[in-house]
């Protein structure tokens, strides 16, 4: 059976604006099973650090119930606040190392407050930094790493208590693309070695994709959209988590590329212009020569991409269909009765050309 180590009840957190009142997050449940890599998606302003914030009570909420590792936060005493709150590692955009303490001394910090000998921290410091790779530089300054080296560090220092769970909010927001992939193959493996929980905020669906396997999409402090990770990419039902999924699988930039193309201003009765999302099993037929075989349709493809993600692959393509119109639209069907999502985007040309 599986079990949730995060379990958040209708949590609501209101702040005072001035006058007003923002609802930052508004009767929200989050369910996060042991051993999950579990991703909050949304833009800026949706609530999802406000969110976070609350499981290590860092943010108390207006009402809503926080049970972590079986525990109620809230009605925990301080001490006993105080020794849960170590179980739940953190890491940040900005890295948040202290400039003045070598590296060495930055993961060692949080152990100050425990019975450790210096021996002892300088010890369980140096393990944690040969785990994210950079035991060599144990003696440097925060100023001498990169960013991504600052990040491993960061991410040493927040297991330097063995959490159960580890936050990650934003945490490569400020690092390039090959940069943000290591850290986030890094947390993959914490993640896989030391069975680490890991909740992911971002607003990049991108970094969701290479290592989630559940995601929320928040909005205007509710979330609303969640699944697994597979069933999210493949049948997004909201348009908020389309938009996210457009942008991760490059399909958005795509279609907005051919919408505008001149060559598509007038299709004729006989065009149709299609988006295509297939999974599985659909993404190994030869779709295009059965259109053009069984209903004498060519599709001539102007865009495609296949992502795997975990063990399933899904394929996004655009297409022009060139044929009858009744076959056209036989081959529409016959696609969607196969398990490939169609979008028609003649419209969309129609309504770009037309302004
Ligand atoms: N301490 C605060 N006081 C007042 N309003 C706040 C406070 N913290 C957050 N907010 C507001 O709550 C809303 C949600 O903010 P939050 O930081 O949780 O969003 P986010 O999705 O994490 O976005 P970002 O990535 O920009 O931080 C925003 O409207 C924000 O302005």
């Amino acid at each position: 059976m599986t079990e949730n180590i995060i379990d958040l009840k209708q949590i609501t957190v209101d702040f005072k604006d001035g006058e007003n009142r923002v609802k930052a997050v508004n009767d929200v449940d989050l369910q996060v099973e042991k051993g999950d890599i579990y991703g909050i998606v949304g833009y800026s302003g949706a609530g999802k650090s406000t969110l976070v914030r609350v499981v290590n009570l860092l943010q108390k909420p207006t009402a809503g119930k926080v049970i972590v590792n079986n525990q109620e936060l809230l009605k925990l005493n301080p001490v006993d606040l105080r020794k849960a709150r170590t179980k739940i590692g953190m890491i940040f955009q900005h890295f948040n190392l202290m400039k003045s303490r070598t590296i060495l001394g930055n993961v060692e910090y949080p152990l100050l407050k425990t019975k450790l000998t210096k021996k002892q921290r300088e010890e369980k410091a140096t393990e944690l930094l040969k785990l994210v790779g950079l035991a060599s530089r144990k003696d440097d300054y925060p100023r001498q790493l990169s960013g991504g080296q600052k990040q491993r560090v960061a991410i040493a220092r927040a297991l330097a208590n063995n959490p159960d769970i580890l936050i990650s909010d934003e945490a490569t927001s400020a690092l390039d693309p090959k940069t943000t992939l290591s850290i986030l193959n890094l947390l993959k493996r914490l993640n896989r070695e030391l069975g680490l929980t890991i909740v992911l905020i971002t607003h990049e669906m991108q970094a969701v994709k290479e290592i989630c396997n559940h995601v929320a999409v928040m909005q205007k402090g509710k979330i609303v959209e969640r699944g697994n990770i597979e069933a999210i990419f493949s049948t997004p039902q909201k348009p908020l988590t389309q938009e996210f999924i457009n942008v991760a699988t490059n399909v958005g930039p795509a279609v907005e590329k051919v919408v505008k193309n001149p060559s598509f201003k007038a299709l004729t009765q006989n065009q149709q212009l299609v988006q295509l999302n297939f999974i599985g099993k659909s993404t190994e037929e030869p779709i295009i020569s059965t259109l053009a075989k069984q209903f004498g349709v060519d599709g001539n493809i102007l865009f495609a991409n296949v992502e795997q993600l975990h063990d399933e692959t899904l394929g996004f393509m655009i297409l022009v269909l060139t044929g009858q119109e009744e076959r056209i639209k036989q081959a529409i069907t016959f696609l969607q009765e196969n398990q490939v999502r169609v979008k028609l985007l003649n419209q969309a040309v129609e309504s770009e050309a037309n302004g």
